[in-house]
């Protein structure tokens, strides 16, 4: 295994060191190392932050091999600066059996890009009916522990209840889509004065302020870990600090689109804005920003949604609803943050692998510590160019736009995935 010597890197915003990493680890860190046997790395002017975790991530494989797999998401997320990823159950069979995600978590394996930690649906099918296997998934190889029907609600209390009770036993968490889906049937965008003047139907705040608010009352009640995906209102973030405040274990996560884009691009009719829960207005995106800083909401994670061209490119009530948003994430958070760097590495390493309970990640690089560590340019700037994206498909909605910071290396338990800003593999 190559050693690597990554000279004078800010780690996490400090002062300049170097770091040595040789066995899997970083072996050393102080001023003026020497490693005769190691790759040098000069680092000037680059930050170093844990690994990037992602709670929330499509991966398509199983079943739509053409907008994603594993490997090509995997790499995807290697090159935004992450070395954890989990994937969402909303495959094709879905992830609800022990054989699906250890089939996920195998090939996730074979692909050595990331550490793919599959998710397992809550309801058998997401039919929101009955409860899926989810003992039998936390004891497989892959070891669940977080559950999500995500793409549809559970929306049915009383099966929310059951699924809240029975991860308990082991820690686990439920990860809710909190949309209520009586209040948004034949929803298009966000229901607003954008949705009035462009006749669509609308998919109001509180589809999903309800849900948020039943659920951590039900997570109260039972005493459960609860976890909101993708939180996209100013009502939600008031729920939320409310439920924190009583002592609710729940946590919650934003998207960078949500942090960045506002409904006012439904008006474009290009549905590589279409995403649910549907893009906000100003004064949501800065309630969001401000939840995130102040931690009320706990993590950025990318609801990376691949689309194939044909459902993207399309009249917008047809497309499917989903952004790309594994190799932009950093950028983005960097652009709504600033170089908040303990913040940043709070948000969306640390913060994200201590829910997920995935070890060996979310660690500061330090002697001893797993190297899983990604290496940021934050002088560079960027323009998104669709087509050369490592992932299968193209609906990313930052297309052709300047992006502060750029990923130039990733290393997953010492070995590069990412060098020079370019896969390794
Ligand atoms: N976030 C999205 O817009 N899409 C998700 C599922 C979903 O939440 O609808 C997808 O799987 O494509």
């Amino acid at each position: 295994m190559t050693a690597y010597l990554v000279r004078n890197v800010s780690v996490v915003g400090g002062a300049p060191t170097d770091l040595l990493i040789r066995d899997g680890v970083v072996a050393e860190t102080g001023a003026g190392l020497a490693a005769p046997d190691a790759t040098v790395l000069d680092a000037t002017g680059l930050v170093a932050l844990p690994g990037l975790v992602d709670l929330h991530t499509h991966l398509r494989e199983p079943g739509r091999e053409d907008a994603e797999t594993v490997e090509s998401g995997s790499r995807a997320a290697a090159l935004g600066g992450y070395t954890a990823v989990c994937a969402m159950a909303n495959t094709s069979p879905v992830a609800d059996t022990a054989g699906v995600v250890e089939q996920v978590w195998r090939l996730g394996r074979e692909a050595g890009l990331v550490d793919v930690q599959p998710i397992g649906a809550v309801t058998v099918g997401l039919a929101g009916e009955r409860l899926a296997e989810l003992g039998a998934m936390a004891d497989s190889a892959a070891r669940v522990r977080i559950f999500s029907d995500d793409g549809h609600c559970v929306a049915d209390p009383k099966l929310m209840r059951r699924a809240l009770e029975y991860v308990k036993a082991f820690d686990g968490v439920i990860a809710q889509h909190a949309e209520e889906p009586r209040l948004t049937e034949g929803a298009q965008m966000h229901e607003g004065e954008v949705s009035t003047r462009l006749g669509l139907t609308g998919w109001p705040a509180v589809a999903e302020e309800a849900i948020i608010a039943r659920d951590v009352l039900l997570a109260e009640h039972v005493g459960s870990r609860l976890h909101i995906c993708h939180v996209s209102t100013a009502g939600s973030v008031e729920v939320l600090r409310h439920a924190k405040a009583r002592g609710v274990k729940v946590t919650a996560e934003v998207t960078p689109h949500h942090l960045l884009l506002t409904d006012e691009k439904a008006t474009t009719y290009d549905p590589v804005y279409k995403v649910n829960p549907p893009l906000r207005t100003a004064d949501d995106v800065a309630a969001l920003r401000a939840a995130l800083v102040e931690g009320v909401i706990d993590i950025v994670a990318t609801d990376h949604a691949p689309h194939a061209v044909e459902d993207k490119e399309c009249e917008w009530a047809y497309a499917r609803p989903g952004m790309l948003g594994l190799e932009t994430a950093l950028s983005i958070a960097l652009d709504v943050l600033g170089p908040q760097w303990d913040l940043i590495a709070e948000r969306m390493s640390r913060a994200p692998a201590r829910i997920a309970g995935l070890d060996g990640h979310g660690l500061d690089p330090a002697p001893g510590v797993p190297a899983n560590l990604t290496l940021v340019d934050p002088a560079a700037r960027r323009v998104v160019e669709p087509a050369e994206l490592a992932s299968r498909s193209r609906n990313t909605p930052y297309a052709r736009m300047t992006l502060p910071g750029r990923i130039v290396a990733t290393f997953l338990r010492g070995e590069p995935t990412v060098l020079d800003g370019k896969a390794v593999r």
